[in-house]
């Protein structure tokens, strides 16, 4: 949709007729009503131009709406007459460099290596005079989004790439072959059904949306005598003028809805200075203006907002646009958005009454660019979204999370020993296995396992079972055997805790941990909880941040029966070098996490440099920091073990000044407890023969008291969601893990505590057997299967004393600060 060459200010056909009225006549009350229509409906025509005549068919076949035209055109020919349109979108989609997707583009470069197919001359044609002139400056924004595809519809993309077009027939057949080569190895690729060959194609699509705007001088009070800036003088009947101007007679923070602007211009009979006076008493105000400042955070929001930002510079100039999707106000409708085909007509031109003013808005729903291109959704209750917050102390993580965050928890010069230590391990780490949306994924980032040397001799159990579940401890996907702790692994934790006097049995102590790094921003991983088969419920983990900083997002997962009631809020934590997060009992039971890939990171500067390793050059003992690109590697032991040992007590570290690469790396060591009681020989094994996997069902977790009352229902739920899904074997209706009662002091994140959460084991030889597996599944009974006490046992997580169980306790968060201060 959009307009070009050379323009004179003329407004939209379909409003034209609304502007011309005179005021204090019937015909302009009718008028007015149009022309309320014309904003209330959002978008009046919209002219979409496509080049690709396979697009065009895809667009056709998904769009069925009368006022959506579509032809053949480019950027510079769009065929649409000068003057037309309100609003530009311009949307180009682009495979989004990561990964595989990233070893596409270096096809069509072999073929055009000044990279013409990614030119983005078309900006040049918005970036004219004219433009400037009768257009605001152009808002971008980039959405990120997965086309799912198979490999025959990424070869036909790639082959469809401008460079790639015109190549004779047999260099086609190279380009196809290259494509499904870099499939193969698959990097970072992720699967949606890897059965079906169906995959996730990541896309950047970038729209770019340029809005009309209009530029009045506000020279009188009277708004009777404003001019355009860019020339044209408008008479101040035109009613866009007088919304312009009633908006700058009120306060920039109480702008109400355009609709309600309008109201209150008929009901003042075009008055301005009465309209406004009315507006300032109304009581509606406040919802408007709310609406209003809600930060834009989709395409919905942001083509939605922009009188806040006209007001604002009301006091000479006023900006504002005519756009028909420029500001929430004119996005109003019915509350029905499908009813938008019929009600596009004028209101009965007969009608002489005025439009009752109702005073509320209600009734009225904003209306998005979107809804023309979607098919009709039914009314939804509204239920508040909260934007995502960013917790950015420790006091904020413990008051919206079940997790601690804490600074500087190792010694710094350790901190730094086992950064570098970890980076030249990761050499030899790999892309793992994971579970994301019930989905197995391969991992954008490297990984590891490690067991601490003693860390097998649990409870007598056999080193060779231990190995095993040590192997399968990534969503049962077999992976190499577990590296032994490094000594600087050993140093950073040292202490058990929880039981501390070690009498019971019941201590806590890191004997494995699973070590993850992640390399620039392109590097993640999805959202998931922590597979719960050898650590059982409510586990304990505590995860140590090296290097570069990473956001660590947390999500909840609302339980099914509350869906309707509220919605999870996405948390954000920034993780700077040497923090600890610990993730305490429910997290993995309550929150999904993942490390999301980002648009940019910050380089870090490690504050040591390497230690230099006795025996070894310096030029040797310095490291890259990038694991990635061994090139620059000068040395890399692919072990752990290959580091020599030293004294934690007698680092000897060059002097800050010198030797210290700077690293976009983070490496993250996240240390869990493998508990006795689900020792690899306790755990159940499926048909398949393998060992089933442990996992809390998260949507079901049932409040307490409502459980009283629907207990019975939602086990019914359950039950045949699993048979559906699953398979055959079922399970009895055994209550997975009580939760405490009555506890004292809670935190936000804890008001919902209350749950009833069902564990299950699941048969996970599907990850191991081409998604094969026999589906069998049973709740887990704790008692039957002599398993616990876990900490959701005790009466809350704020227990003054250390009670004799596996976990940290927010008690032991002390000790282990205390630990940390007389570390060295
Ligand atoms: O890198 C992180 O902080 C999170 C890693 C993680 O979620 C995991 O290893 O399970
Ligand atoms: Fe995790």
């Amino acid at each position: 949709m959009k307009s070009k060459g050379a323009m004179t200010y003329e407004l939209h056909p379909q409003a034209r007729d609304g502007f011309k009225a005179q005021r204090h006549s019937e015909e302009y009350d009718r008028n007015i009503i149009r022309l309320k229509d014309r904003f209330r409906n959002g978008i009046v025509e919209l002219k979409a131009v496509e080049p690709s005549e396979g697009m065009r068919a895809v667009f056709s076949n998904a769009v069925k709406d009368a006022r959506v035209s579509l032809s053949e055109g480019t950027f510079d020919r769009t065929g649409v007459q000068n003057d037309w349109a309100d609003l530009i979108v311009i949307a180009t989609q682009g495979a989004k460099r990561v990964g595989w997707v990233t070893k596409l583009w270096d096809i069509p470069a072999q073929y055009d290596p000044l990279r013409l197919h990614q030119t983005e001359q078309w900006r040049g044609l918005y970036a004219s005079p004219l433009y400037e002139q009768y257009f605001q400056p152009s808002e971008e924004r980039v959405f990120s989004h997965d086309v799912p595809s198979t490999s025959q519809a990424v070869t036909g993309r790639v082959l469809s790439w401008s460079a790639i077009v015109p190549l004779e027939e047999q260099e086609k057949v190279k380009v196809k072959e290259n494509v499904l080569e870099i499939m193969n190895e698959g990097e970072g690729l992720e699967w949606i059904d890897q059965e079906k060959g169906l995959l996730k194609f990541p896309h950047d699509t970038l729209v770019v949306v340029i809005r009309r705007k209009i530029v009045v001088s506000r020279t009188a009070t009277d708004a009777s005598d404003f001019k355009l800036l860019a020339g044209t003088t408008m008479s101040n009947d035109d009613t866009e003028i007088l919304l312009v101007s009633l908006i700058s007679l009120l306060e920039p923070h109480n702008i109400p809805a355009q609709s309600e602007l309008l109201d209150a211009l008929v009901d003042c009979d075009g008055d301005v200075e009465a309209a406004a006076q009315r507006l300032r008493q109304s009581s509606t105000r406040s919802t408007a203006v709310k609406k209003r400042k809600r930060a834009a955070t989709d395409l919905k929001d942001w083509l939605t907002i922009s009188s806040a930002k006209t007001s604002d510079k009301r006091a000479k100039t006023i900006t504002s646009t005519s756009s028909i999707a420029s500001e929430s106000p004119n996005l109003t409708s019915s509350s029905k958005p499908h009813s938008l085909g019929p009600s596009l007509k004028p209101q009965s031109a007969g009608s002489s009454s005025r439009p009752r003013s109702t005073g509320s808005l209600s009734h009225v729903k904003p209306v998005d660019l979107m809804s023309v291109l979607r098919a009709p959704a039914p009314d939804q209750p509204t239920v508040v979204r909260n934007p995502p917050l960013t917790l950015s102390n420790p006091a904020m993580v413990a008051q919206h999370t079940p997790c601690t965050l804490h600074y500087s928890i190792l010694p710094p010069e350790l901190a730094c020993e086992l950064y570098y230590t970890m980076l030249d391990a990761a050499q030899g780490w790999s892309r793992n296995k994971w579970w994301l949306f019930d989905r197995i994924v391969v991992s954008p980032h490297l990984t590891s396992f490690f067991a601490r040397v003693d860390g097998f001799e649990l409870e007598g159990e056999p080193e060779e079972a231990w190995k095993e579940a040590a192997q399968l401890w990534y969503n049962g996907r077999k992976s190499d055997p577990p590296h032994p702790f490094p000594e600087e692994m050993e140093a950073a934790f040292p202490l058990e805790w929880g039981g501390s006097s070690g009498t019971d049995g019941m201590t806590w102590r890191a004997n494995v941990a699973a070590a993850n790094c992640y390399q620039g921003t392109k590097e993640g991983v999805g959202f998931h909880s922590d597979q719960l088969t050898n650590l059982g419920p409510y586990p304990t983990i505590a995860s140590l941040s090296l290097g570069t900083t990473r956001i660590f997002r947390l999500r909840e997962v609302v339980p099914s029966i509350e869906a309707d009631k509220r919605h999870a809020r996405t948390y954000n934590v920034p993780l700077p070098h040497n923090s600890l997060i610990i993730m305490h009992a429910s997290t993995q039971e309550r929150f999904k996490h993942c490390i999301p890939q980002l648009p940019a990171i910050d380089v870090f500067h490690p504050p040591f440099p390497r230690r230099r390793i006795p025996g070894m050059s310096l030029e040797k003992s310095q490291l890259t920091s990038s694991p990635a690109s061994p090139a620059s590697v000068s040395v890399v032991p692919s072990t752990p073990s290959n580091v020599k040992p030293h004294s934690r007590k007698k680092l000897i570290l060059d002097s800050p000044a010198e030797n210290t690469p700077s690293s976009n790396c983070r490496i993250n060591i996240t240390f869990r407890f493998y508990r006795p009681d689900f020792a690899a020989t306790k755990i159940p094994r499926c048909k398949c023969g393998v060992p089933c996997i442990l996992r809390p069902d998260m949507k079901h977790r049932v409040d307490r008291r409502e459980d009283d009352i629907k207990g019975t229902q939602i086990g019914e739920d359950i039950r045949n969601e699993n048979l559906k899904g699953k398979g055959k074997e079922g399970g009895t209706e055994e209550r997975g893990v009580p939760s405490s009662k009555n506890r004292n002091n809670r935190k936000d994140h804890e008001d919902r505590e209350e749950y009833h959460i069902k564990y299950w084991w699941t048969c996970y030889a599907g990850v191991q057997n081409d998604g094969k597996g026999c589906g069998m599944w049973k709740v887990m009974d704790v008692k039957a299967e002599g398993r616990g006490p876990f900490i959701s046992d005790l009466e809350g997580l704020h227990v003054l004393k250390l009670e004799p169980i596996y976990g940290l306790i927010f008690e032991d968060i002390k000790i282990l600060e205390r630990m940390q201060k007389s570390f060295l």
